[in-house]
């Protein structure tokens, strides 16, 4: 089998200027998670034969996980895998940038050593196996006859055609008769059958086909309930060897140290416990919508999004917990909105069902036409945070040091990169796809197609200017100078307008405004009604 050899366990340690995200300690977090697993427990008796595999991939959870669910019901023993797959430690697809930066693969590892020890609560364990889905798997049906192997669909291009080349393997595969032990595998050629799980919205309760999603994002139909495992999920099948976790150095990266900002743990026990400490310790539910502007510290916004595409945190677990506050605590337009938040990354995942590749295509969903540029010095200025505007500079420092960026940040330094800089919105987005630890190509190519006027938007011009900006979301400067400390010793209210001699030179001109004063800009905002970005699209509703 194609294992790794046995290395260090992932470190998740924090240091004193860091802030560890959720805040528990390791004991905490067990209480939480096995407080939770209890609640979503069921009595159900399982009446399937011989033995499934579950093909873990964006979904490294164990509470509310279909996959897992009927590989149990419908066998007698469960083979949980995980391919640590190389394409994705490559490039990314035009730029040629890692794939897989260090601090997400650190998440990634965190991630899959936490879901081990969750499976082994549950009675299984995890096989990790170096390789190609399409190798591993179907070698492993054969080896262990199996009939069925489960995993949750995925919707982008490189994804599916993973899913051909496992289906393909598979149909290679022939089980006879005499091997299956008593099981009917159809045509003797163990399946591959897919459970829908990345959304709070099922797809087959959508109200209308997915390929006809209208350009407008609605809560019309119901969600789910989270689905309930029995106590046991064992014995599993025995297994030699169920392989090591590699380290980042056997990846191909070099280990980074978050020295400053958000430091998250990866893992289904740290997203429950985050869930835990934002919703129901420190109570921060009833104020989202009043908070989720910010751009400093682990409390403004949820930070559930690395857990979310991971998919170590189930969205359906997310509704429920949101329901229970309002029942148990109260219902305001706080609580609705973090739900409503989570209908957007829900719509980003159908459009990617309806627009396929078109997503990923310079002329986006709406095939426009823009003289993009790919400067590779202006871009270098973006990536590395020296563009000479503090706001810009402030988030990309803090992306390429955590791996997180605010919803807020992002908007900015996206339209700051297509608009100002005039640059190819691809590069962004690829430079993200690296960096972030929630990528998730859906939510990312949707929201930087969107940005740049290339998507299903029908605004074509989301503008935000870096001096309203500034004004309105860092007053006080505090968010750039905790990223560029040199603006410290400045006056607050300068800080995010420094001026050439105290910071450094202006990369470009803003396209519109100037970055140099308050009072300038006040025309300028007036005049772009919308300035305040996607809080828009909320009309659109
Ligand atoms: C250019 C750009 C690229 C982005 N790339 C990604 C990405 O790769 N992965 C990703 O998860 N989000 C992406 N987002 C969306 C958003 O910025 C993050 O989901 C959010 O900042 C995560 O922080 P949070 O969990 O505290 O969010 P909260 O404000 O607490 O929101 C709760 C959840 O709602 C969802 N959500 C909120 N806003 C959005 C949105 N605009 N689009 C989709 N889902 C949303 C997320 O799952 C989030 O965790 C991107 C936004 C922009 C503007």
């Amino acid at each position: 089998m194609n294992t790794f050899a046995k290395s260090e366990p992932a470190s998740s340690s924090a240091s004193a200027s860091t802030y560890q995200v959720p805040e528990h300690d390791a004991n905490d977090m067990d209480r939480v998670v096995d407080n939770a697993f209890r609640r979503y427990t069921s009595d159900t008796k399982r009446s399937g034969k011989g033995t499934a595999i579950v093909w873990f991939r964006n979904d490294l959870r164990v509470l509310d996980n279909e996959a897992l669910y009927k590989a149990w019901l419908y066998s007698e023993t469960v083979l949980p895998v995980y391919c640590v797959d190389p394409r994705l430690f490559a490039t990314t697809y035009h730029f040629g940038f890692p794939k897989t930066g260090a601090l997400r693969a650190q998440f990634l590892l965190e991630c899959l050593a936490d879901l081990r020890k969750n499976l082994m609560k549950k009675g299984l364990n995890l096989l990790v196996q170096h390789g190609k889905p399409e190798d591993i798997l179907p070698s492993l049906a054969k080896a262990f006859r199996v009939h069925t192997v489960y995993a949750q669909k995925e919707t982008c291009s490189e994804e599916l055609n993973v899913e051909r080349l496992v289906i393909r393997g598979l149909q290679q595969v022939v089980i006879s008769p005499e091997e299956s032990s008593g099981v009917t595998v159809s045509n003797n050629i163990p399946k591959l059958q897919f459970v829908w799980g990345t959304t709070m919205y099922h797809l087959d309760d959508l109200p209308f086909d997915a390929t006809c999603l209208p350009d407008i994002v609605e809560d019309k139909c119901t969600i789910r309930s989270c689905i309930k495992l029995p106590a046991s999920l064992g014995p599993p099948p025995l297994v030699e060897d169920w392989g090591c976790l590699p380290s980042l150095e056997q990846l191909g990266l070099c280990s980074q140290n978050v020295s400053k900002g958000m430091k998250f743990v990866g893992g289904e026990t740290a997203a429950l416990s985050r869930v835990y400490e934002y919703f129901w310790k420190k109570d921060l539910l009833k104020v989202y919508k009043e908070t989720r502007n910010g751009m400093l510290g682990p409390d403004y916004s949820t930070k559930f999004s690395p857990w979310l595409a991971s998919g170590s945190l189930s969205p359906r677990f997310i509704h429920e917990e949101v329901k229970r506050y309002e029942n148990e605590r109260l219902a305001n337009s706080s609580t609705y909105w973090v739900l409503f938040e989570l209908i957007w990354r829900d719509y980003f995942r159908f459009l990617s069902v309806k627009y396929g590749n078109s997503l990923f295509h310079l002329g986006g969903p709406r095939k426009a036409q823009h003289n993009w540029s790919q400067d590779k010095k202006l871009f270098e200025a973006w990536r590395d945070g020296c563009t000479g505007y503090p706001l810009i500079d402030a988030n990309m420092k803090e992306l390429s040091t955590t791996g997180f960026m605010s919803n807020r940040g992002r908007q900015i330094v996206c339209s700051f990169l297509v608009r100002d800089m005039g640059i190819d919105w691809r590069m962004g987005a690829e430079w993200f796809e690296t960096c972030l630890l929630d990528y998730d190509p859906c939510s990312n190519y949707g929201n930087w197609t969107y940005g740049s006027g290339v998507g299903n938007d029908p605004r074509e011009d989301r503008y935000f200017s870096i001096p309203k900006q500034a004004q309105t979301y860092d007053p006080e400067g505090e968010y750039v100078a905790y990223w560029l400390p040199q603006l410290r010793k400045i006056p607050k209210e300068k800080r995010n307008f420094p001026g050439n001699l105290l910071y450094i030179p202006q990369v470009v001109p803003l396209k519109f405004g100037t970055a140099s004063g308050h009072n300038k800009d006040k025309s300028y905002g007036a005049r772009r009604t919308n300035d305040r970005g996607s809080d828009r699209r909320w009309n659109r509703r």
